[in-house]
């Protein structure tokens, strides 16, 4: 048994038609691969059931999220190798359907039995518990983006502490001057308030609140009268809290609310951070018209957002089949052009975008490290399986947006009244 590491390799290479680009330490102990590169580690040989089961992007996932395989190494560096199996110059992927179709090749098919005989009988491999199952049904009605919504956020405010630290802030930090994750969410959510141009008394809608930081922050530094709304029942709990220790329960509202069902307009700014992830294409019209019709003439949006790389492949706009089944459900990214292209269709005057994913990277990388730090009491306060998701996708992402394979911008969009006069000052010095 102890070449398993070999005959792993050279399957998969068969099946990839490309040279692995990592090494592979074996459950016997076996290894092969390119000396000196990160080392996947196949724990356990019900792996194997799960990669050949589903060869590609999801089995290998599902075998990660069960424990059964980790890299030794850079992680970064081994997702970094790894993404470029599954995607092309230019940004196609390169689907894993065709190693499916290859493993029905029948020699292929007997070294992918003689590898899962290596291990004597094993039961059908079932994914783990913190897979979502794929869905039929039209896609973002109220009721399944909320479940979706909580499938990713309802998964214990103390893991989020553990991960996101004591902003709470769950987007693109900015790094501008900062030295730390706390300064650079400060600073980033300050950079928001000056974009809106805030001012005391001014009325602001937080759309996807997430735990409240906007809020505080715009009600604190800017004296907003501000509004948040949120799908998950855990962050509003939080949020509430946390405004009520600060003193702020006179200036700041936090509702469970869809932000299609908000009707308490107008606002004199909206800011939508990380949220329009959320909402999909077919719904991004109706998204980009409720906003536009909740402010005031002259109202400022700023919408803060991850793209996706164009492509031909309309299907594309989906997350990844990883994304997808453990952590965003649901989940799409559309390209810049496409955002800004539905905004002005909704009578928005795009004023300024602003492009920061490097800023995403880092965020993402001090996210991992948190997690990393903490990581006993943050498997224990959710699930060692949800810890290994968190840990793969914040990871998987950092590199996505370091590789430019997806990017997030700031889209600052005016209501502009009829007049002309957009209220938008001659210099934006102040915020770039
Ligand atoms: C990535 S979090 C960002 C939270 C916060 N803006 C921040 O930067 O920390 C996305 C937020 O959008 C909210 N959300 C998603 N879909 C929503 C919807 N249809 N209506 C209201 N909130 C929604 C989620 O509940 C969550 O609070």
């Amino acid at each position: 048994m102890a070449d398993a590491a070999l005959r792993l390799t050279t399957l998969a290479e068969e099946l990839l038609g490309a040279p692995l680009p990592v090494r592979i330490r074996a459950w016997d102990g076996s290894e092969a691969g390119p000396p000196g590169a990160p080392t996947l580690v196949v724990r356990h040989r019900r792996a194997l059931r799960r990669l050949l089961w589903r060869p590609g992007e999801l089995g290998l996932a599902r075998a990660w999220v069960a424990g059964e395989v980790d890299v030794d190494g850079d992680l970064y560096e081994a997702l970094d190798l790894l993404a470029g199996i599954f995607w092309e110059r230019g940004g196609e992927r390169r689907s894993a359907v065709r190693a499916v179709r290859a493993a029905r090749d029948p020699r292929l098919r007997a070294a992918a039995l003689g590898l899962l005989k290596l291990g004597g009988p094993l039961p059908p491999p079932a994914p783990p518990a913190e897979e979502v199952r794929r869905r039929t049904g039209p896609l973002h009605t109220k009721r399944r983006d909320k479940e979706a919504i909580s499938h990713h956020y309802d998964v214990g405010n103390d893991f989020y502490e553990l991960v996101l630290g004591p902003s709470m802030v769950y987007s693109c930090a900015y790094w501008d001057e900062a030295g730390t994750l706390e300064e650079a969410q400060r600073d980033k959510l300050d950079l928001v308030c000056r974009k809106l141009g805030l001012k005391e008394g001014d009325r602001l809608l937080d759309v996807g609140c997430g735990w409240g930081s906007m809020a505080v922050h715009a009600a604190r530094e800017y004296g907003a009268r501000v509004t948040g709304v949120t799908l998950s029942r855990e962050q509003a709990v939080y949020a509430r809290k946390r405004i009520a220790d600060e003193g702020l329960t006179d200036r700041i509202e936090i509702r469970v609310q869809d932000y299609r069902d908000v009707r308490d307009g107008p606002y004199d700014a909206i800011s939508s951070i990380g949220m329009a992830e959320h909402v999909g294409r077919v719904r991004y019209r109706e998204y980009a018209d409720q906003l536009f019709s909740l402010l005031v003439p002259g109202g400022r949006l700023l919408n803060h957002q991850i793209a996706r790389r164009p492509e031909r492949n309309e299907s594309a706009y989906r997350v990844d089949e990883f994304i997808d089944r453990y952590v965003f459900p649901d989940g799409e990214l559309a390209p810049l052009g496409r955002t800004v292209a539905t905004l002005e269709d909704a009578g928005f005057e795009v004023r300024d975008v602003h492009a920061i994913r490097e800023h995403y990277g880092r965020t993402l990388r001090a996210w991992v490290a948190n997690l990393e730090k903490a990581w006993p009491e943050a498997a224990r306060s959710t699930s060692a399986g949800r810890a290994r998701v968190w840990r793969l996708y914040m990871a998987a992402s950092a590199v996505s947006f370091e590789r430019n394979r997806i990017g997030v911008n700031q889209i600052l969009a005016v209501r502009s009244p009829g007049s002309g006069g957009s209220g938008v000052p001659l210099r934006s010095r102040d915020w770039r």
